[in-house]
């Protein structure tokens, strides 16, 4: 493997480590006095690591615990927490036997007591009872059309709430009158917490009128009985709550600036927030690589151009893929012929959509050993399948789930 892939991987692997949630749990609540009754309930893709290091300092003062997290993203017991896996991104018979369990308990606390709510992204597949009328057949189906729409998380969340008995909020009123601490990973761009997990423990800015103009902008198909649960309103504020964000794709871009850096490379942080159609953000990071090569601007080479945020794909096909696979196989074609130029996109949970890469990588080289595979980049990224393209010139990046969730890391390396 050439040195520019090795190095893409190391940046990637360092800032993914230097950003694992244990420490920013341990400091936030160290600097707080919690008491003596503690109940925990941790959710969302790095929902294990992150009741683990609360347990380490505060395992004592915890009563009684619920774990949620994906399939395969638990690593053993932590004291006499309860621990469950389930669906993900769509809930499953899982997520709302263990969301019940939470809800039990939490049910008849006191005031004396806190719930330290440990929340990470993935938490609104994992953490789900439905609304009264509301099956979990009709919440997997709107799941399944909402996250193939090209609807973004906001837009995706606010439907999510509406149906829900735990989401927008209203997670935080069945604690009461117990106070709730939230710690959050943030997972969505702008750390917008009432989306986050879908916010269960943040008062919901969405309105109704909302509701509608997503199912109606995305066509989404509900039953007529799911129109009249989405007009139950969401808590708009909510007074027993604290929330302190712990951990954001910003801080993942900084590490990654100065492992760059370590590494020999003029680092760049472009944003934090990219947003637009994976394909077209591969395009335009590529546009910008083929600047650098030609022109050096808008830096000279060696150079390390970094990109956060979190893209969307309109799935259209029925291949297998993800949006970080879809950016890198996409950047293939601009960058083909380029010498000593690199660009690798990874989700920093370790799971890029429905498959077990984290992302993929592509070089001056990737689009000339698809075409010897006859594999045309068009066809793949039409169908969807970006999956088997990068695969079959190892091109995808693999880290198995890595106890983090704060969205997704671009870096393009020009030498
Ligand atoms: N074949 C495919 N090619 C590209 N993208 C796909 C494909 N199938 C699904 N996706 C995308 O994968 C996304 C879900 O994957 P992933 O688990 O990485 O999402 P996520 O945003 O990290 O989840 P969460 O935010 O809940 O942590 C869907 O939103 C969908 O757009
Ligand atoms: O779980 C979710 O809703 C997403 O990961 C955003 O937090
Ligand atoms: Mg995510």
């Amino acid at each position: 493997m050439s040195d520019l892939r090795n190095d893409a991987l190391d940046i990637i692997d360092y800032s993914i480590k230097a950003v694992l949630p244990d420490n920013a749990v341990k400091e936030a609540i160290k600097k707080r006095k919690l008491p003596d009754k503690i109940v925990l309930v941790a959710i969302g893709k790095a929902a294990w690591r992150m009741a683990k290091a609360a347990h380490e300092i505060v395992g004592d003062k915890i009563k009684s615990g619920v774990v949620i997290t994906k399939y395969h993203h638990s690593q053993g017991k932590i004291g006499d927490l309860k621990i469950f896996e389930a669906g993900h991104p769509v809930p499953d018979e899982n997520t709302i036997k263990a969301s019940s369990e939470a809800l039990k308990m939490v049910s008849n606390l006191s005031p004396e007591d806190t719930v330290l709510f440990l929340v990470s992204g993935g938490g609104s597949a994992l953490f789900e009872v439905p609304q009264e009328g509301v099956t979990l057949e009709d919440l997997t189906g709107v799941t399944n059309q909402l996250l193939r729409s090209g609807a973004d998380i906001v837009e995706i969340n606010t439907i999510r709430k509406r149906l829900s008995a735990v989401k927008g909020g209203r997670f935080a009123l069945l604690c009461k009158p117990a106070k709730v601490l939230a710690l959050v990973l943030s997972d969505v761009l702008g750390d917008r917490l009432d989306s986050i997990a879908s916010g269960p423990a943040y008062p919901d800015s969405t309105t109704w009128e909302d509701a509608i103009r997503i199912i109606q902008k995305y066509g989404i198909q509900l039953r007529p009985e799911l129109l009249k649960v989405l007009k139950n309103e969401t808590p708009k504020s909510l007074d027993n709550v604290e929330t302190e964000i712990i951990g954001s794709v910003s801080r993942v871009c900084e590490v990654a600036a100065e492992r760059a850096k370590m590494l020999g490379y003029e680092p760049m942080i472009f944003t934090t927030t990219l947003d637009c159609e994976a394909r077209e953000a591969g395009s335009f990071i590529a546009a910008i690589i083929r600047e650098v090569v030609t022109s050096s601007r808008p830096l000279k080479k060696p150079c390390a151009l970094i990109f956060g945020g979190e893209t969307v794909v309109h799935v259209r096909g029925n291949g297998k893929g993800g949006r970080n696979q879809e950016l890198a196989l996409a950047a293939a074609t601009k960058i083909e012929g380029l010498r000593e130029v690199v660009i690798a996109s990874v989700g920093t949970d370790g799971t890029d959509g429905p498959t077990d890469a984290a992302g993929g990588i592509a070089d001056g080289n990737t689009a000339q050993k698809l075409k010897k595979k006859g594999i045309n980049i068009e066809s793949a990224l039409a169908n969807n399948d970006s999956y088997h393209a990068l695969d079959a010139v190892g091109s995808l990046i693999k880290t198995g789930p890595t106890g983090t969730n704060v969205n997704d890391l671009i870096i393009a390396l020009c030498k």
